[in-house]
């Protein structure tokens, strides 16, 4: 565990540990690369690789715009760094930069499916640096510049931009003028003010302020009425000390000397510097209906706490995810590029920038609809000073921002390949949104909106511990840890886990006065079913699975977590004595598999060994239900080894059977059946059945039996490279989830925050 310092202990949401564990577990590191086309045989082998691939070898040769149709160049941007001014952290140099730009690479594929790479470079001199990256053009669509200090970054870009073909963009300039500009636009609007008389402080002069200054200039902004200043004070024409062409292309005529001095009155303060740059008297200082955009990361020139302590009527933004307004160069880039790379734009210019601005400045003033208000924290959000700009996890982001950057690059001629149906590329951009983003977000936030208690029943194991620190800490509600306290304590302390957070409960089953009320409770449904008395007594005496599911049953915890220590299905007949079905629900299990951008769900892959036509039917209704809870239309095959007939079987007539079933149910979502997977999830394998009454493939995948629901999601987890949650229980009257026994810390608390979710929000 390396040093903490007090940047650490502010992480409020995550634990330092937590980040370390997130970037060790698994394969290290948050980037994998994938390949898009089999290579499993002799075959592919020639056609990938010699003697096949010489053809696009030649057909590229002689038109080189044919790379973007033979190779992934065409949507393939590489992060660049040399990890001089990483964040707000300074140079730390090109290797500790890797976190932020692997980091940065996967936000380009979460939020706008564009591919990257990082590429750290190990020079702190302009020319290396240059000499290294003109030459990577060919492998890529677009560079991405990163966290490169001022002012080499100007030269590095504009000397880039020079020699390559391609956009060249850094990020930390016009990324993130872009947001602040779009922030600086809706703050002005909620004020009352305008671009010609408002009154603008600027703390810092580095990458990002100068493109904030320049980008806000070019949309209209007064220079005059703009103030930079940087670790020496006022840039004022004259000054000589720490001075650069980029700083004095801004300097002003004025006797201000001091960032003191120039906040003093103004409307708006930028700070793209350092952390507490900015004070409390400072900001009692400024203009009434301030506009503070603390912008450095991971902490900023001033917490809104502060603010808040010393008025109440300013807008305060930061570039952090855990406060309101977060004006961070993450709501740009993805997007920006997204839209550069599908008209092969040459580059990415004013009118680009200027139009993804203001896209994104409008979306913050549209009603949010539904689906979109559960990636807000806190109920619906409408534009005012708590909601000027959008979140990340706005799935809207994808549709606008890439359309404006297009149109603009095709209306400035520097478009290579124009679109021409608008309306049709908005629906792809739209589908390339990638749905476990938004379907665990979706359940975070309601369960933060609603916070609940979650009982994690086997509280002694580390796993447990671990993830029920972090459940409290993304605050989600109350995590209740079963189990001996003494025992627990000695674990923690031995494994760096701090269970004295907020948040954290523990309660030993033993000492509990609610022992009596739960062994009632469940004697009371036990007593004709074989058991004593002193056997239920023992049950909730000794056993957390009983004790944490009558703690549920009796109202004292919203949901419950186990599954650790016991197989699912000893697990879940534990729990079924003490909790029953939800009336007219049937209880089965659904497995939500994730690859490659695509999402379905599996039932039942937990309680039905051979379920009978009857029982199909309901699983495929308990399923669709949970589709529709996680903001899914449910399309719903009724998954065989025949499809429609073809071959006839004694198996397939029961999935038959069930379709008839639903058909008289009239139930209200899509669904048909039986079909074979390949049927249900390739369009052009389903094209060859044009009365499958399917809108499009399936998302909800209703398995014939049990071992063919676990055979298949287990495939998909081991060799197909899905993320497969669950499953999760659907169907019961009490919130409760099985993890499997080998579940790592984050299935667990993804566990805990579908329990949650499931308990009512
Ligand atoms: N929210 C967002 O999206 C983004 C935020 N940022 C943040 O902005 C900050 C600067 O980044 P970047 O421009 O890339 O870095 P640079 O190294 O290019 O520039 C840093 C600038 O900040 C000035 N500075 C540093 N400390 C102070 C201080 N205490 N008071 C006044 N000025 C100070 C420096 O002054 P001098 O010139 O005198 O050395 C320099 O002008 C970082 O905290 C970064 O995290 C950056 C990009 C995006
Ligand atoms: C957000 C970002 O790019 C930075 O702080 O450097
Ligand atoms: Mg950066």
């Amino acid at each position: 565990m390396p040093a903490t310092d007090k940047s650490d202990r502010a992480m409020t949401s995550v634990t330092a540990q937590e980040a370390l564990d997130f970037h060790s577990q698994g394969r290290p590191g948050k980037l994998e690369i994938s390949p898009t086309k089999p290579m499993a045989t002799q075959r592919d082998l020639s056609l990938a690789y010699s003697p096949g691939v010489a053809v696009p070898v030649k057909a590229i040769a002689e038109d080189p715009q044919t790379a973007y149709d033979y190779t992934a160049r065409g949507n393939m941007v590489a992060v660049i760094s040399n990890g001089t001014a990483i964040l707000g952290l300074g140079n730390l140099g090109a290797l500790a930069s890797k976190p932020v730009m692997e980091g940065k690479s996967v936000l380009f594929k979460r939020f706008a499916d564009v591919d990257s790479i990082d590429l750290e470079v190990d020079t702190e001199s302009v020319d290396e640096f240059v000499n290294c990256v003109r030459f990577l053009g060919p492998s890529f669509g677009g560079i991405n510049l990163e966290d490169i200090k001022a002012p080499d970054c100007f030269i590095i870009e504009q000397r880039l931009r020079e020699v390559m073909d391609i956009p060249v963009f850094h990020d930390d300039q016009h990324g993130t003028a872009i947001i602040a500009a779009a922030g600086l636009i809706n703050a002005l609007t909620l004020t009352g003010r305008d671009f010609k008389t408002t009154r603008l402080v600027c703390n810092g002069a580095g990458a990002a302020a100068i493109a904030c200054i320049e980008l806000i200039k070019a949309m209209g902004f007064n220079p005059d009425n703009i103030i930079l200043c940087d670790t020496k004070g006022v840039i004022y024409k004259g000054r000589t000390d720490g001075m650069n062409q980029w700083k004095s292309a801004h300097a002003i005529e004025t006797d201000l000397r001091t960032l003191v001095d120039a906040v003093e009155g103004a409307d708006v303060f930028f700070g793209l510097s350092a952390k507490g740059a900015l004070s409390s008297d400072m900001v009692r200082s400024m203009a009434p209906r301030p506009i503070i955009f603390a912008m450095a990361n991971p902490d900023p020139e001033i917490t809104p706490e502060e603010v808040a302590e010393i008025r109440d009527d300013a807008i305060v933004a930061t570039g952090r995810s855990d406060y309101p307004n977060q004006v961070n160069n993450v709501l740009g880039f993805p997007y920006i590029f997204r839209g550069a790379l599908d008209v092969r734009a040459s580059t990415i210019n004013d009118a680009m920038k200027i139009a993804a601005a203001e896209a994104l400045a409008s979306l913050a003033k549209e009603d949010v609809p539904d689906d979109v208000a559960a990636a807000y924290q806190g109920n619906r959000p409408r534009f005012g000073p708590h909601y000027i700009i959008p979140v990340p996890f706005d799935p809207r982001l994808i549709s606008a921002i890439p359309i404006a950057v297009a149109k603009a690059a095709m209306e400035t001629g520097v478009a290579r390949k124009p679109i021409t149906d608008l309306a049709a590329y908005g629906r792809q951009l739209s589908a390339r949104r990638d749905p476990i983003a938004s379907t665990l977000q979706r359940i975070y936030e309601r369960v933060r909106r609603q916070p609940k208690r979650i009982v994690f029943a086997e509280g002694e194991e580390v796993q447990m511990m671990r993830s029920a620190v972090a459940y409290a800490n993304q605050q989600l509600g109350t995590a209740i840890l079963l189990g001996r306290e003494e025992q627990m304590r000695e674990t923690a302390e031995r494994e760096g886990i701090d269970l004295n957070r907020p948040g954290i409960q523990i309660v030993n089953a033993r000492l509990s006065k609610r022992v009596g009320a739960y062994t009632d409770y469940l004697y009371a449904r036990l007593q004709r079913r074989g058991y004593l008395f002193r056997d239920v007594q023992r049950l909730i005496n000794n056993d957390r699975n009983h004790f944490a599911a009558s703690m549920v049953a009796l109202g004292d915890a919203d949901g419950m977590v186990t599954g650790l220590t016991r197989n699912y299905s000893t697990a879940l007949e534990d729990v079924r004595r003490c909790i029953d079905a939800k009336p007219g629900h049937r209880v089965i299990g659904v497995s939500i598999a994730l690859c490659r951008g695509r999402t379905v769900l599996v039932a039942d892959t937990a309680v039905h060994d051979m379920p009978t036509a009857e029982e199909l039917a309901d699983i495929a209704e308990e399923a669709a239900g949970l589709a529709k809870r996680l903001g899914y239309m449910p399309r719903v095959a009724l998954l065989a080894y025949s499809t429609f007939g073809h071959p006839s079987g004694e198996r397939s007539e029961r999935v038959r059977e069930a379709v008839k079933i639903l058909d008289r149910r009239r139930v209200d979502f899509e669904y048909d059946g039986e079909m074979a997977a390949d049927v249900a999830l390739n369009a052009r394998v389903m094209e060859q059945y044009p009365f499958c009454r399917l809108s499009g493939t399936a998302n909800v995948l209703v398995m014939p039996a049990f071992h063919s629901a676990s055979i298949s999601t287990k495939m998909l987890q081991e060799l197909g490279g899905s993320m497969v949650i669950g499953p999760l229980l659907v169907g019961l009257d009490k919130s409760v989830q099985i993890a499997s026994m080998s579940a790592k810390d984050s299935d667990i608390v993804n566990m805990a925050a579908i329990a949650a979710y499931n308990a009512g929000t």
